[in-house]
């Protein structure tokens, strides 16, 4: 979709900005440029819709090379997101958000259309949002507005620098993950520039690890972490890498535990002798259709009463987490409930659980998945349990 072939920027006093990038971004992926200040990840960036030109080799998108291309057509087919979002401060957030289809010639009314349907997308209600002015949303509420009005006449191609750095932290984390689900609906081509290597791991479908004018690593984020390319990867991606992982390492079926189970209508007294035999302590508590309640200590059933439930006796549980969330989530739950283990569903339906153990085996499987270029449920538990 873009295509870099041997481009190099050399600006008029002589910096070399950049020189020799050459990779490719498929269509509907999301490519984070990560690198210290002044390494050329903006440059690269602007380039792509020729907010400055290249001194040598070319960029092409969708095959079509773009210095053939008039800028302004060109930019019509990419939408540009910035840290300090642009906003027009005279305009309301419903126009700013219509600017484009406006520009491009779309009927007034098809235009604010398009543009509440986008403010609704990026989660600020047109009704209420839609008459203020930027200067009366917070910041978080306007980088929305700037992703709203970058999407707004449907580019394929999207290209944002450090869209998410102006804001707070807690807000940050939340405007990714927003990001990152409305990207799973429209599946734009996206180049992201930040310097934030956390950031990077994140949001990437691949990440470009740049140093001093070129691209050191392009992979993607579990593999720079897990092997990276060269020492100053290793540097720049951080001593805590293993903890970055956390991130990018999904929850598979074949990480979990399974405990007992017993169900809320099941004899308390009964379960008791079950859990006994297998010398558990524990056992997970469903309701009758098969969904988590919670959980029962095999100690409380044996002190039941004669003709008592699993039912009276079980504690609710609700840490739990989806399959294919990342490891660091269900860590995380973990942490702020201090359970010792967490559910795993696939939507309603209950898989099994994850415990700190587990949690570390599948961290250790997955990189020596990568190191080895398989993947993960082709490494054997025993190569890495005593790990
Ligand atoms: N107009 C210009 N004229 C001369 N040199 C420039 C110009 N714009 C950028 N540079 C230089 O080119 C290099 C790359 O800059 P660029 O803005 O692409 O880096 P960056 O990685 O995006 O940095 P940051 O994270 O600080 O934004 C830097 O050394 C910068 O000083």
């Amino acid at each position: 979709m873009i295509r870099f072939e041997q481009v190099g920027k050399v600006y008029p006093d002589g910096t070399s900005a950049v020189d020799g990038l050459t990779f490719e971004v498929g269509r509907g992926e999301l490519v984070t440029l990560v690198g210290p200040s002044g390494c050329g990840k903006t440059t690269t960036m602007m380039m792509v819709n020729r907010l400055i030109e290249p001194t040598s080799g070319r960029i092409l998108v969708d095959g079509e090379d773009i210095s053939t291309i008039d800028p302004v057509r060109l930019r019509r087919r990419i939408g540009y997101v910035i840290q300090q979002v642009g906003l027009f401060p005279h305009r309301t957030v419903l126009d700013n958000t219509a600017t484009v289809p406006a520009l491009v010639g779309w009927k007034r009314g098809r235009a604010r259309r398009r543009a509440e349907e986008l403010l609704d997308l990026v989660g600020l209600d047109p009704k209420t949002y839609g008459p203020r002015y930027p200067a009366q949303l917070s910041g978080g509420q306007r980088q929305r507005v700037g992703v709203a009005r970058a999407l707004a006449a449907d580019p394929p191609v999207l290209l944002m620098d450090e869209p998410f750095a102006a804001v707070d932290p807690v807000a940050r984390e939340r405007l990714q993950n927003e990001f990152l689900t409305l990207q799973s609906t429209v599946r734009k081509t996206v180049l992201l520039v930040t310097h934030d290597i956390e950031e990077a791991v994140r949001m990437g479908d691949r990440i470009a690890v740049y140093g001093k004018g070129r691209i050191e690593q392009y992979d993607r984020p579990g593999a720079v972490l897990g092997t990276p390319a060269t020492p100053y990867v290793a540097r720049f991606v951080g001593a805590d890498r293993g903890l970055k992982r956390l991130s990018v390492t999904a929850i598979e079926p074949e990480d979990l535990e399974e405990p007992p189970i017993a169900r809320l209508d099941e004899p308390a007294r009964a379960v008791a002798g079950r859990l006994g035999g297998l010398g558990a302590r524990w056992a997970v508590v469903l309701n009758a259709e098969g969904e988590l309640h919670g959980w029962v200590a095999a100690d409380a059933l044996r002190g039941a009463e004669e003709h008592g439930t699993v039912g009276d006796l079980a504690r609710r549980m609700d840490a739990w987490v989806p399959v294919g969330a990342p490891l660091k989530q269900a860590f995380s739950e973990m942490l702020q409930r201090d359970a010792g283990w967490v559910a795993v569903l696939d939507g309603a339906r209950f898989l099994g659980v994850l415990t700190p153990a587990k949690l570390h085996e599948a961290l250790r499987r997955s990189v020596d998945a990568d190191a080895r270029g398989v993947g993960r449920g082709e490494v054997p538990f025993d190569s890495v349990a005593d790990a």
